[in-house]
């Protein structure tokens, strides 16, 4: 069925037409990408992409490199918002270890597709090589092949990755350096200013760059093998839930390497990280929900899941001759 017929059945229920507003059009992208209307046959997961960025040298984040890693360790010992509410929604959850610098010692638990203990400081040089870019991107297609939910929450753990986002935000889409740089993990306006200045010195190292070049050269392993994963889970049909500031970063890469993907995107939340707004506008996507939340880790996307399930009710609904309920006469 096309999406055109999903849109018949959603307009032949019985509502006045449209009067769900963009959850109907959740409903019909949904049956569309999934080719099923059934709630319970839509299985979610959540993967979280972890990794360290060599740019924290430059004190662009509220707190130490450190934290990636033992925010990894407690991901694994299910004491992180991501735990409880996909605990909550029994959505499994497996977290992917992309480069992180100071990994916890039980690893055992942890998809090991590291690139390396962190990139390279970006404001003074590449992130990356083209070829670690190519290998981020070729990973993620491969591990999202492996996944068997319908739904798949993508989110990550990093810290100073919303420098890396900003910078790849900026490299894809021409946006301002200043529109999109924020306060991540909580700067202080001195600190958010001094921010601005190392983005800034960082971006004007390069000029104009392709997709793979912008990865290579601002980063990072977790945001390039998020991007990778979404194009490989979005051209085979899975409905890509995208997370927060840099999950949009991570899907605005995935969508300049193929941009059929995009249709299978849905944006959970608008971030409260300043930029998130503008590059959301950037992609023309509106997400579901605004709640000012800035923590990353998917748990925006989590939230998302519910939303999409109970979208897909709808079409349990009755019709309007199931029902008996007169349909509204043409307006001559
Ligand atoms: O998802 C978001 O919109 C978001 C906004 C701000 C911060 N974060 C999280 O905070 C970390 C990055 O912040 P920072 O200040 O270290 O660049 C990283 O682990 C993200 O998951 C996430
Ligand atoms: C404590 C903490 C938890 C996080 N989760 C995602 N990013 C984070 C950054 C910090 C600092």
């Amino acid at each position: 069925m096309t999406r055109a017929d999903f849109q018949r059945l959603i307009d032949d229920k019985t509502k006045p037409i449209g009067s769900l507003g963009r959850f109907e059009s959740l409903a019909v992208q949904a049956a569309a990408i999934l080719g099923d209307m059934t709630p319970s046959n839509a299985s979610a997961s959540l993967t979280i992409f972890a990794a360290d960025h060599g740019i924290a040298a430059q004190r662009v984040s509220a707190f130490p490199q450190e934290v990636t890693g033992q925010m990894v360790a407690n991901f694994l010992a299910g004491g992180a918002a991501a735990n409880v509410i996909a605990a909550q929604f029994d959505i499994p959850m497996t977290v992917v270890d992309c480069g992180i610098a100071h990994p916890p010692r039980r690893r055992d638990a942890l998809v090991d597709l590291s690139l390396g203990g962190g990139t390279a400081d970006s404001s003074t040089g590449p992130a990356m090589s083209p070829e670690t870019a190519r290998k981020a991107i070729a990973q993620g297609r491969q591990f999202a092949s492996g996944i068997e939910s319908k739904i798949v929450c993508f989110g990550e753990m990093g810290i100073a990755n919303t420098s890396a986002a900003a910078l790849l935000a900026h490299k894809l889409s021409g946006i301002s350096v200043a529109e999109l740089v924020g306060r991540g993990t909580g700067l202080d306006d001195t600190a958010l200013s001094h921010k601005q200045e190392v983005l800034e010195h960082a971006a004007a190292r390069t000029g104009a760059l392709a997709p793979i070049e912008a990865l290579a050269e601002v980063g990072g392993f977790e945001i390039g093998t998020m991007a990778g994963a979404m194009v490989g889970a979005g051209t085979s049909n899975k409905l890509v839930v995208v997370d927060g500031f840099i999950a949009t970063a991570a899907a605005a890469l995935a969508r300049a390497i193929e941009p059929d993907c995009e249709r299978t995107f849905v944006y959970a939340h608008r971030s409260a990280e300043h930029g998130h707004r503008t590059l959301l506008d950037w992609l023309e996507a509106e997400p579901l929900l605004d709640l000012d939340m800035r923590l990353g880790e998917g748990t925006g996307a989590l939230l998302a899941v519910p939303i999409i399930h109970a979208a897909l009710s709808l079409f349990g609904m009755a019709s309007f001759s199931q029902a008996g309920v007169s349909g509204a006469p043409p307006i001559s």
